[in-house]
């Protein structure tokens, strides 16, 4: 039998995307239709979206969501059915998906979302003619009340099952009780087991509550949440729910990232031909003013977070270029990090090269034409970089932990003699393991042999949906089956 899902997430790439999230919603439809699982994305109508879905007639009508007229428009996204939630009160702005052109979160996102969860839960629960789902699939807090209004207020006849996936736990959508009365939810939902979180509303910790299952992006991450140093205040209720929980690694998706077929490189090449990334390091070293060399050259794709242990990468560039290493950055994120690469760069200049900002095309390139990516983790859920990193040979170093832990084989002595090393792990995300993780890799780049062996074995290591395709299938089914 085909299953139909509708996948309700604030990102799908190539129309939105400031992370991960958008990479993995964009590659769900393809990777589960060979699964007989059939998926239909829903994303807010941020201009962007509008512009491609321009034309489009409206499919229905919603006079009042949660306070604004919306409407729902139908197209296509990577060849798969999309459906956009058109509310140009909610979204129709300058700026980012959450926040003003300044990086300024709106404040009016409880609403924005409570509305984008509603029509989720009316569009999973038979409410608007001509959809049926058997499946309401949410991302993160931005789709949290989906399965809490799906539960507490189903408008439709029939209730889809509902699964939640936390891709980020550390963003929860946490708001003011005040907000409760607007939501149009039962004064039941005010509760521990509803919405309810620390006397305010919690968007995620509605979905984590209300959902039939709840997934993670790696196993290691899924057993991580249950401590209170990785749950994030939300370890309590995904303890209570343990037998519902379950880790789901995020594959990579080859149309996108395969470095054989990659527009974005001057030069394309596989596992046999390695020799040809130096082409495109030479037009890395050239976008980042870098002085052009075949000594080792690092690179960081990222956020510039604390999560991503930026701090730690920015007290440890001295050593990396002590030791001989250079490094091209990309990034954008809190302005005192910004700030203190833009310093270590005017430091080492020629040896380090920085740019705040976000590019996709250069993303590309750096996977294609650095040596090793840099990723000193706090905490993370999956992490696609370190994937992109296998499967383009730029060898990733990471923080042993989540989905890095999953992903990355370290490059101890047995499994460099197997051939079977992908990487290098390091434990404590100090400035002390980060600074030997990188003298580690500078060591084994010393030796050619080696250090090809491990982009080899990185290229060999399937991360392609096939795997996790089927295990969100197996879920669904299951949950269909109960
Ligand atoms: N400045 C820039 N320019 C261009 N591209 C940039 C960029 N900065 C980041 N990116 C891209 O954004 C994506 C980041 O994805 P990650 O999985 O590494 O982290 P993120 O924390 O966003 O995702 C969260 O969700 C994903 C999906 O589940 C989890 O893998 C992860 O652990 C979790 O934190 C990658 O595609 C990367 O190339």
């Amino acid at each position: 039998m085909t299953i139909s899902v509708l996948s309700v997430a604030s990102e799908a790439y190539p129309l939105v995307k400031t992370g991960g999230l958008g990479d993995v919603v964009g590659a769900l439809p393809a990777a589960l239709m060979p699964h007989d699982v059939n998926v239909v994305t829903l994303v807010p109508g941020y201009p962007r979206v509008i512009a491609a879905v321009q034309g489009a007639a409206a499919l229905h009508d919603w006079p009042d969501l949660v306070g604004a007229p919306a409407r729902l428009l139908s197209g296509t996204i990577g060849g798969h059915k999309l459906l956009v939630l058109d509310a140009p009160g909610y979204f129709a702005r300058e700026g980012g998906p959450y926040g003003d052109p300044s990086g300024r979160d709106w404040d009016d996102n409880w609403r924005r979302f409570a509305a984008f969860g509603r029509a989720a839960a009316d569009l999973a629960s038979g409410a608007v003619k001509g959809f049926r789902f058997d499946v309401l699939h949410a991302h993160d807090w931005q789709s949290g009340l989906a399965p809490a209004y799906l539960r507490f207020a189903p408008a439709g006849g029939r209730c889809a099952r509902s699964v939640m996936t936390i891709h980020n736990i550390a963003f929860q959508g946490r708001f003011d009780a005040s907000i409760f009365g607007s939501l149009a939810l039962p004064d039941r939902a005010f509760a521990v087991d509803g919405v309810e979180y620390y006397g305010g509303v919690g968007y995620l910790k509605a979905g984590l509550e209300a959902a039939d299952a709840i997934t993670t992006v790696s196993p290691t991450y899924a057993a991580e949440i249950l401590r209170p140093e990785f749950g994030m205040g939300l370890e309590g209720l995904i303890r209570a729910r343990r037998e519902r929980v379950s880790g789901i690694v995020n594959g990579i998706d080859p149309a996108v990232w395969n470095p054989a077929a990659d527009a974005a490189l001057p030069e394309r090449y596989d596992a046999g031909d390695l020799a040809l990334r130096t082409i495109n390091k030479r037009a890395l070293e050239k976008a980042f003013a870098l002085e052009p060399g075949d000594g080792p050259l690092f690179c960081v794709v990222s956020r510039l977070t604390w999560q991503k242990g930026m701090d730690v990468l920015a007290d440890t560039l001295d050593a990396l270029v002590a030791g001989g290493g250079r490094l091209a950055l990309l990034g954008s994120g809190d302005a005192w990090l910004e700030h203190a690469f833009q310093e270590a760069a005017a430091r080492h200049p020629g040896r380090i090269g920085v740019r705040i900002g976000y590019d996709e095309a250069l993303s590309h390139l750096m996977q294609g034409g650095a040596d090793a990516i840099l990723i000193p983790s706090r905490f993370e859920p999956c992490g696609l970089t370190q994937l992109y990193g296998l499967a383009y040979g730029c060898v990733p170093v990471v923080a042993r932990t989540g989905g890095l832990a999953d992903t990355v084989i370290h490059a101890n002595d047995a499994a460099l003699d197997a051939g079977v090393a992908t990487g290098i792990q390091f434990d404590a995300v100090t400035h002390e393991s980060l600074a030997q993780a990188i003298a580690l890799a500078l060591r084994l780049f010393a030796t050619p042999e080696r250090w090809s062996s491990i982009q080899r074995a990185g290229m060999a290591a399937d991360f392609s949906w096939a795997t996790s395709g089927r295990r969100y299938a197996d879920l669904y089914r299951e949950l269909l089956s109960a």
